[in-house]
This record gives structure tokens, sequence and C-alpha cells, in this order.
């Protein structure tokens, strides 16, 4: 198990990561998000003893680092891939993944695993970006690293095939069996892929759990907003009944909030009906998605919500439209602001 206790990063007086404790399986995987500068990559860093910690420790098997006690990178046996694949390009494939290898059948199983057996005598400069890093990531894994840090590896690819490098990236991890930290900034792969998503806010953990949790129930609204399109509506919660404007649903109170709350709303839990005579709100703008269309719809009480309806619905802005609450699960109900 990887565990990280009470670990702190300081750049000279300025603290960057701020009492992190993490403990992963022996097979997990979590997506670690955030915005800009939050402090993922530090985290990475510290993780793979590329800097020295501030405070806390961090152990794996048989070592334990401190900040009294630097563990070097190859004693932590630690494998890492990165955006820019990081490959020898002078050397044909099979040389990159066997550099410094005792073992090199291991090489040909991972090659095999991730396609890429056909390019063993190819150079890094005839491959694509998505082969770079597959073999990027075979060269990893046939060290039998103890564990996996990978730093938005699929930030330099294109939409279609980050789709499905990440589902190969997760099974060949899964096959290898060892704990793994992903940082990406992107929230749809970070829901997906992982086991687990921890979400970072200056330096602090403010969430980590599975996916579901903290996408339908987060832990802050700054988590919420960060997960995806996020709705505030007022609603008196009672007895797990959340009343509000637009219709009545369960809410789940975050920290206790009760009384007069603001439900976490996602534009899936609602439906907008154009031509009702029960018009409740006003059309803002429209986003043309493909499949659907992303609608800010301002209800009359004020409050803006998001809502996100079949492409066939198409209303136009200042449109006059029924907003309704149609979801059946729990919404998170949070604390007014003050
Ligand atoms: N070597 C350094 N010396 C001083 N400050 C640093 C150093 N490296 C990073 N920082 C600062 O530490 C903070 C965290 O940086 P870090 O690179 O870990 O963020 P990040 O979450 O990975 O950002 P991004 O998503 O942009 O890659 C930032 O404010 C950054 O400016």
């Amino acid at each position: 198990m990887l565990k990280v206790s009470n670990l702190c990063v300081n750049y000279g007086a300025t603290r960057v990561v701020d009492n992190l404790n993490i403990e992963l399986d022996h097979d997990e995987i979590l997506m670690l998000v955030g915005p800009t500068g939050c402090g993922k990559t530090t985290i990475l860093q510290a993780l793979a003893g590329l800097i020295p910690i501030s405070d806390g420790a961090i152990e794996l098997g048989r070592w334990r680092a401190t900040p009294q006690k630097m563990v070097p990178p190859e004693k932590r046996h630690v494998g890492m891939v990165f955006q820019d694949f990081a490959l020898f390009p002078h050397m044909t494939v099979a040389d990159n993944v066997c550099f410094r290898l005792k073992d090199t059948s291991l090489a040909d199983h991972w090659l095999e695993l991730l396609g890429m057996e056909q390019f063993r005598d190819a150079k890094p400069g005839q491959l694509s970006g998505g082969q770079k890093q597959r073999v990027a990531l075979a060269r990893t894994l046939a060290h039998e690293p103890a564990f996996v840090l990978l730093d938005e590896p699929l930030s330099n690819l294109d939409a279609a095939l980050k789709d499905s490098l990440r589902w190969e990236i997760r099974g060949a991890l899964k096959e290898a069996g060892v704990p793994a930290i992903w940082v990406t900034h992107d929230q749809e792969e970070a829901l997906s892929v992982g086991d687990r998503v921890g979400i970072l806010n200056k330096g602090v953990l403010d969430q980590i759990d599975t996916p579901e949790t903290c996408y339908a129930t987060p832990a802050s609204r700054f988590v919420a907003r960060f997960l995806g399109e996020a709705s505030f509506l007022p609603a008196v919660l009672h007895d797990g009944n959340a009343k509000t404007d637009i219709g009545e649903v369960p809410g789940t109170p975050v920290n206790g909030a009760s009384g007069a709350v603001d439900i976490l709303v996602r534009p899936d839990d609602l439906s907008l009906v154009s031509h009702s005579d029960a018009a409740n709100s006003t059309v803002d703008w429209e986003r043309y998605e493909g499949e659907s269309r992303l609608y800010a719809v301002t209800l009359d009480n004020g409050t803006q919500m998001k809502v996100r309806v079949s492409h066939e619905n198409a209303l136009q802005p200042g449109e006059r439209a029924k907003l309704e609450l149609t979801t059946t699960h729990p919404l998170a109900a949070f604390a007014k602001e003050a």
C-alpha cells in the first residue's frame, strides 16, 4: 500500500502542498485534479523523490521517506509517465523499452499487450503521439515499478485518441497490479477511468472518494463546480426532502446543512419545456453540443440554472420556458454562503 501521511511541501516560505493524506491499495488508480498551480505536479515530484518534503511521510513496502530521511528515486521503484513521452529519439522502440532492463522478456510482454510489437525496430520519430505514449508506458511497466505516477499522459493527444488510450492505460495498469496516481486536467477523464478521484484546491485535498460520490455529493461548492456544470438552487431542506420553486426532490445534507439551503443541480437533473402556460424562466443563452444543447436559463426568482436537453429541443435566447426538476436521486444540499 502506498501511504502518504500529513505531507507538506514548501517552496521557500510558500506552502504549496498542505497536509496531504492518501492511502492507495495495491492496484488502485487515483485521479488527481485541480486548477492550474494547485500543486499536482509538486505532489508527483515529492512522491517520486525529486524534491524534498517539508513535513509528513511517504511510505511503500520497505521504504519510508520523511524530511529527515530522503529516499532517492531509484530506491522508491517509481515509474513515471509524462505528457511529452520522454523517449530517446535515437533509439528504437525496443531499445527504449529495454533501456537498463535486466529481464527483457517483460519488454516483449508489454509491447505486445499495448499493441506495439510490430514497431519494435521503429524510432520514436516514426510513431504517432498515441503510439509514443504506449511505448513510454511499456517502458515504465517493463521495469516492474512499485507504483506509477502519470503527469497528464494524454494532454498532447487529440480527443478521439484520448478516449480509447485512456482505457488502454487503465487496463495496462490493472494488469500490472500497481498503485497509480494520474494527474489530469480533464474532468471527464478523471470521473471515468479512476477508481477514486482527489480534488486539490490550493494545495489542500478538498475531497478524495469514488467518482460517483465526488460528482453527486461533493464535499464543497468548489468540488461541485470543478467536476462539472453546477447550479445552486435555493431550497428548504426538511427530513431529507428539499422543496424548491421548481419542484421537490430528495436532499442529502453536506456538512449537516438544514433549513434554508442551496441544492446542487446538474444540467441533466432538469427538464425545459417551451410554449408552456406555466413558464417560470427566460432563456439567457444556448450552446449547441451535437447530441444535446446546453442552456442557461434565469428563473423568475432570479437564480440562473444550466440545463441540458436533446438537440431537437431548440429554444432562442429571450424565450419563455418552463424549467422543472425531474431527477429522483438525492441532490446535495449546501448551507447558504455567508
Ligand atoms: N521550483 C519551484 N519553485 C518555486 N515555486 C514553484 C516551483 N515549482 C512550482 N512552484 C509553484 O508551486 C505551485 C504549484 O505548482 P505545480 O506545478 O505543482 O501546480 P500544478 O497543479 O501542477 O499546475 P498545472 O496544472 O499548471 O501543471 C505554483 O504556484 C507554482 O508557481
